[in-house]
């Protein structure tokens, strides 16, 4: 069905009648105007973070799928190729948060809805715990973006720029004017595969056959925190151990608003060594194949030998706590990401709407005998969590913190900060864990050393 020819760009014309088109330009002047008046407080940041221009008016742009088609459209963003894992998703809303999730590192990012950048980019403003209000990190994650329709007018009360500035000034080409239903069918059929996008000349496979494969690259040593860095909820009653292997911000706040301090730690820290002066150990999301941490599953292994803290863990923390536990895990042929996948609770019969995005999956028929699955997919069947079946740990491969997505399953925050404070409860001798001044004023309370690397870029 797909041959290796242009497909020809499919080019939306909703946006132009007359009246709505005027519309939104008042709405873009409005917004630019409060922007420069610096209302509300929001802030543009102060710099472009990288060095690529942005592309200029009308410039071609194709997407490339190695061994596939190749789509013809228009370019945005920045003036750059890439390579990397094209992946779809089929959220509608929450590009913000879905480009800004570290998971997506090293994938292009091919969106089913048509319309994209309508609601424009918010701002990186911070919230009373000092995480990013709007996004999932401080910069763009995803390699590369790939939609039917971009907005090039946008509209929302926090919105400070547009999709494609946004993508110019953090350095990620994009593209639109593409039939994305072509697009994913081909993924759905074949996979998720590797893809370029290339700004200008179109690219040319016999002269440049390196596509950079990100499930060779351990991607979680690229996002995760170089050193500790701590994160303070006011009147914490417990503090937090976190791995980090691409913390999203709003694992944080879920836990950080629970009344716990959490120290996230990097993704290879020995935490079995220092487990006893933590309430929890949390294990976050992040992007690429799970059997490149060694080091992390070792730890979590040593950590569940000897140490009975509770422990929950997210997507790649869930693919991790498996493998420490002796499970395996597989890659899916074209993975979940969406913001609307049913996860059947085995303990209560209950269907929670569930937010996603992964490509890998545990294979539940290699959970040891004191584990039992916890959630189910209910489209696919494929395995959405673990429990322990005596001990306080438990993970979902779904994202219970769902940003943006359905907040059904944001219960389990509760469950795992009950564990903890029942864990507390039942100890002989209390201690008190929480973080103290010192420790409070001499870590970080940002990442460290976390740059947004593309893993190919060159300018076009
Ligand atoms: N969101 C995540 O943590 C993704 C986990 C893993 N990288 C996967 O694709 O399956």
């Amino acid at each position: 069905m797909f041959s290796r020819v242009a497909v020809r760009a499919y080019r939306p014309s909703a946006l132009s009648a007359a009246s709505l088109s005027s519309r939104l330009a008042n709405n873009a002047r409005f917004i630019s105007q409060k922007v420069a008046a610096g209302s509300k407080g929001r802030t543009m940041p102060a710099h472009n973070y990288r060095t690529t221009a942005p592309v200029t008016e009308n410039m071609e742009a194709t997407f490339t799928i190695r061994d596939g088609p190749v789509f013809h459209g228009t370019a945005f963003g920045a003036n750059s190729n890439i390579s990397g894992e094209a992946v779809f998703t089929t959220s509608l809303v929450g590009y913000p948060e879905s480009m800004t999730d570290p998971s997506y590192r090293g994938q292009i990012l091919v969106f089913t809805q048509p319309l994209i950048g309508n609601y424009g980019v918010p701002s990186s403003e911070r919230d009373e715990y000092n995480l990013l209000k709007y996004f999932e990190s401080p910069h763009i994650q995803c390699a590369g973006v790939v939609v039917s329709d971009v907005a090039l007018q946008y509209s929302h009360w926090t919105a400070v720029e547009s999709l494609s500035d946004w993508c110019a000034r953090e350095g990620v080409p994009a593209i639109s004017g593409v039939d994305t239903r072509a697009i994913v069918t081909y993924l759905r059929e074949r996979g998720s595969s590797l893809a370029r996008i290339s700004v200008g000349d179109e690219y040319d496979a016999d002269e440049d056959e390196s596509f950079v494969d990100p499930s060779q690259i351990n991607l979680v040593k690229r996002v995760s925190t170089k050193a500790p860095f701590v994160v303070e909820a006011p009147n914490a009653s417990f503090h937090i151990a976190l791995i980090d292997c691409g913390v999203k911000e709003n694992i944080l706040r879920s836990l950080v608003s629970r009344g716990a301090s959490v120290t996230v730690f990097p993704y290879n820290y020995p935490i079995h060594k220092v487990a006893e002066n933590f309430d929890g150990v949390f294990i976050s999301n992040g992007p690429g194949d799970p059997t490149h941490c060694q080091e992390t599953v070792y730890n979590l292994a040593r950590l569940m030998e000897t140490s009975p803290v509770p422990v929950m863990g997210i997507c790649l923390g869930h693919q991790l706590l498996a493998l420490a536990i002796g499970a395996r895990t597989i890659k899916m042929k074209y993975g979940n990401r969406a913001h609307n996948i049913p996860a059947l609770d085995l303990t209560t019969g209950q269907c929670h709407i569930t937010s996603q995005n992964h490509g890998y999956a545990v294979d539940s028929s290699t959970l040891p005998s004191d584990f039992k699955e916890y959630f189910v997919n209910l489209n696919d069947g494929s395995n959405e969590g673990m429990l322990h079946k005596t001990r306080p740990i438990f993970s979902t491969q779904f994202h219970p913190e769902a940003k943006g997505g359905p907040m059904d399953s944001s219960f389990l925050f509760d469950k795992y900060i009950n564990s903890v404070k029942m864990f507390k409860d039942n100890e002989k001798v209390y201690r008190d864990n929480r973080p103290s001044r010192l420790l409070l004023d001499i870590l970080s309370k940002e990442r460290v050393g976390v740059e947004p690397s593309p893993l190919a870029s060159t300018a076009a």
